[in-house]
């Protein structure tokens, strides 16, 4: 009796701790560890996985170029079943194509997924340069590294995440090919539907065991030896030895292929597999690809954003249903099907990785919705001030507005559902009263002010008590250092029985460890972009010009008139470094009489209110703004996206291009930097960028600009230099050299007509490392 309950009693401890490990910020984990020491613990963990991942697949890799290699040499060709099963005569037990499937079976374990886009492997190294010079020598795809998946059919592989592997080739994106089965590219190495999927994974290697395909061991000399090694056998001779080469440890024991070969002994890799072989086989494959690119899938051709559902085939209620045809919305984007079916009707905690521009915000607002009339129906108390049910945390003031507008057009047949939002930039008090007078069950808010009012004990922290559903949009963000304590302090006030959504276009890996700070374990990742697809548009069409700094207040009005000639309902955004530049930039326009707007975080924000509103609804205009603007902002056939120097990071470029080629529409994107922030576009090496020539400007043109530079106050020009050397100072690559970063600084600040760099105050200086480098002058 007395163990009966001591192990019932263990028992609900036990699930306590497990249903606090759910949500965010348990204080008691097993094992006696903080919330920190099991993060870490975790970190670690995740690290060496991940080397081990990243070892099998280099393994594969590997084994999978030998074995086209092979089969190409073999004259095989891997859709033929004639040529299959002629190759399997040659090849022994498995033809190439299955050698890979099993290869890449094996390879499918948790945790994989976003480990298939390393730069390694043998086609990295025969590739010349980056893809930038690539495109600029013609653009031959005859480089791109091939997709594995186009060889080894669905399984698993929809969803892995990418960041350069299987680089610029669009046509890879097969992200619709198993549409037929499930509409979107899911995969939650813990979901039921991956379950059954490994189910099936783990039933063929059983198979393969129990027929002693895994027997690997006893043809192996060492063990701790890799597989991919050639294994040097009896029979040295004369200067010729027996070389057994076997497929990677990832490979199939001695049903893998072998090839007991005499060979020299100096006799190199390339000798065997000459480089000719390996273009030829990716040419082929790319010819392939591109032929299945342009196939439709549910109706859709598979570059489209929708994924041939409609609105009512789904489980979304009547009245929403009238909303969004009543604003024109019928069928489903990719990201919006994949969401309701898995994180609504599954009920599961996601993080959802989707293209810029393909309709996020509804995906997390449809199932908001729906959440909240479920509460409430199943709810029989009358609330005075309703509990909050939907938590969406957003980075910007202007993108919380837009998200409640879109909310409140969607809820525009229900009764009795709020929106509100909290964001910086209003009154406190204001806030409050809004809150008291206009209840909501929705609330949309930024990091910073939802976090005043929880420390200030206003009643929102009960009201968040009954939360059923948190959403983080443009997550990335909000989880990477800058915001992730005001969200975890924000997640130690939810309820850990919740669901949780993260949305973002761009989810680097350090995101996936960190988005189980907010998500269950068990929780889905939908990746609609697809492995081996590029993050941006195809139909937005990317360049860079590398000019010098002294020329870009030249080159940026230049570009816009060029723009503006060519195009009836221009609608462009020029992105800046910092507020202060932005500034600049916009009374420089200005003056150059260009029908031109400003969005900074220096503005107020009912300016910023009024012009983000005033840019939605134009044409012919351009806004100059700071990366405020560079996430989520749906501004409606923007034409061309300017960025003026280099952004903080990749993911930062992809947000700001962005902001044009919505909704699958075209767009323009130019990437303006100077000769030393070269470097970067290593970093956009997969994206399909390409170089553009410097355009000589007239020397008339030219005056005009120094003129109208000339007439602008040196105060804005000061404040534009120190925010100008502050940025770059914070970013690693130009900040750890600070001599000269004080010289180009200097460079900057005669470019925009000042004539000595302005002083600093000291104590910033000391704060910036900048105190006694020469060329940085200090206030008296
Ligand atoms: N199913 C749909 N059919 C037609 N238009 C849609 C649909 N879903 C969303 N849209 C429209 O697409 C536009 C872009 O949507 P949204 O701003 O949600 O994109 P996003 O994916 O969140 O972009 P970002 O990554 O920049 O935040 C909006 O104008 C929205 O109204």
């Amino acid at each position: 009796m007395y163990s009966t309950m001591l192990r019932e009693r263990s028992g609900s401890i036990w699930s306590l701790i497990l249903s606090r490990n759910m949500g965010g910020g348990p204080r008691t984990f097993p094992g006696g560890l903080n919330k920190w020491q099991w993060k870490r613990m975790h970190e670690k963990k995740a690290r060496e996985k991940e080397n081990k991942l990243l070892d099998q697949e280099k393994q594969l890799y590997e084994a999978r170029i030998r074995s086209e290699i092979r089969a190409k040499m073999l004259g095989g060709n891997h859709d033929s079943n004639e040529n299959t099963a002629k190759s399997n005569q040659s090849h022994g037990p498995l033809s190439p194509q299955e050698h890979i499937k099993s290869l890449a079976d094996r390879f499918m374990k948790a945790g994989a997924e976003d480990l298939w886009n390393e730069d390694d492997g043998p086609v990295k190294k025969t590739n010349q340069g980056s893809r930038l010079n690539r495109v600029g020598n013609g653009g031959s795809r005859s480089n791109s590294p091939i997709d594995v998946r186009s060889l080894v059919g669905r399984r698993g592989f929809s969803s892995m995440s990418h960041r350069g592997r299987f680089k610029r080739n669009e046509s890879s994106c097969d992200e619709g090919e198993d549409f037929d089965s499930k509409k979107f590219d899911t995969l939650s190495p813990f979901s039921p539907g991956f379950a059954g999927k490994k189910e099936k994974v783990k039933s063929v290697s059983n198979v393969m065991r129990n027929k002693g395909l895994f027997g690997r061991r006893k043809f192996r000399k060492n063990d701790s030896s890799t597989e991919e090694d050639s294994e040097e056998e009896d029979g040295k001779m004369n200067g010729w030895m027996d070389v057994r080469r076997t497929g990677s440890s990832a490979s199939l024991g001695n049903h893998d292929f072998k090839l007991i070969k005499r060979v020299q002994r100096n006799v190199t890799d390339e000798d065997l597999y000459p480089p000719l072989d390996i273009n030829g086989v990716r040419d082929d494959l790319s010819k392939r690809k591109s032929v299945e690119n342009v196939m439709e899938v549910n109706g859709e051709p598979r570059d489209s954003i929708y994924s041939g559902r409609r609105f009512d085939e789904s489980s979304v209620s009547p009245l929403t249903l009238k909303a969004l045809s009543a604003s024109g919305i019928v069928k489903m984007t990719r990201v919006q099907d994949a969401t309701l079916s898995e994180c609504f009707e599954a009920g599961q905690d996601a993080l959802v990785k989707a293209k810029t521009g393909t309709g996020k915000s509804m995906a997390f607002l449809l199932p908001a919705i729906e959440t909240v009339l479920k509460a409430m129906a199943s709810s029989n108390g009358v609330h005075r001030v309703p509990p909050i049910l939907v938590l969406i945390l957003c980075p910007t003031r202007e993108l919380a507005s837009q998200i409640a507008a879109e909310g409140k057009a969607l809820l525009k047949y229900h009764d009795g559902i709020g929106v509100q939002t909290l964001i910086g930039g209003t009154r406190f008090k204001l806030d409050q009263q809004r809150l008291q007078s206009d209840p909501c069950q929705i609330l949309i808010a930024t990091p910073g002010r939802l976090l005043d009012h929880i420390e200030n004990k206003s009643n929102i922290t009960s009201r968040l008590m009954a939360l059923k559903l948190f959403v983080v949009d443009e997550a990335d963000l909000l989880l990477d250092l800058g915001f992730r304590r005001d969200v975890e302090k924000i997640i130690d006030c939810l309820p850990r029985q919740r669901q949780s959504l993260l949305f973002s276009a761009t989810i680097p890996k350090e995101v996936r460890r960190v988005s189980q700070l907010v998500l269950k374990r068990d929780h889905s990742y939908i990746d609609t972009i697809g492995l081996g697809c590029v993050e941006t548009h195809d139909k937005v069409k990317q360049s860079c010009l590398v000019a010098p700094h002294e020329s870009h207040f030249h080159l940026v009005p230049h570009l816009l008139k060029e723009h503006i000639n060519n195009t009836a309902d221009y609608k462009i955004i020029v992105f800046c470094s910092t507020g202060m530049v932005t500034s600049l930039m916009y009374t420089l326009l200005r003056e150059m009489k260009l029908n031109v707007r400003e969005i900074h975080a220096r503005k107020p924000q009912l300016h910023r209110t009024r012009v983000s509103d005033e840019f939605k609804e134009s044409k012919r205009l351009i806004l100059v703004t700071s990366d405020v603007s560079a996430r989520g902002m749906n501004y409606p056939d923007v034409t061309l996206v300017i960025q003026v120097g280099i952004p903080s990071d990749r993911e930062q470029y992809i947000h700001r291009l962005g902001r044009t080629g919505r909704e699958g529409k075209g767009g323009k994107g130019l990437l303006l930097i100077a000769p030393w922030e070269r470097y970067f576009l290593d970093e956009l090496k997969d994206l399909p960028i390409e170089p553009i020539q410097v355009p000589d400007l007239d020397s008339r043109f030219k005056l005009e600009v120094d003129q109208s530079m000339g007439k602008i106050d040196t105060s804005i020009k000061e404040a534009a230099y120190h925010a100008w050397l502050g940025y770059y100072n914070s970013v690693r690559e130009t900040g750890r050299d600070k001599t000269t970063l004080a010289e180009l600084a200097n460079r900057f600040c005669y470019s925009i007509g000042l004539e000595k760099p302005p002083p600093l105050f000291r104590k910033t200086a000391v704060k910036m490392g900048l105190k006694g480098i020469s060329g940085i002058p200090i206030r008296k």
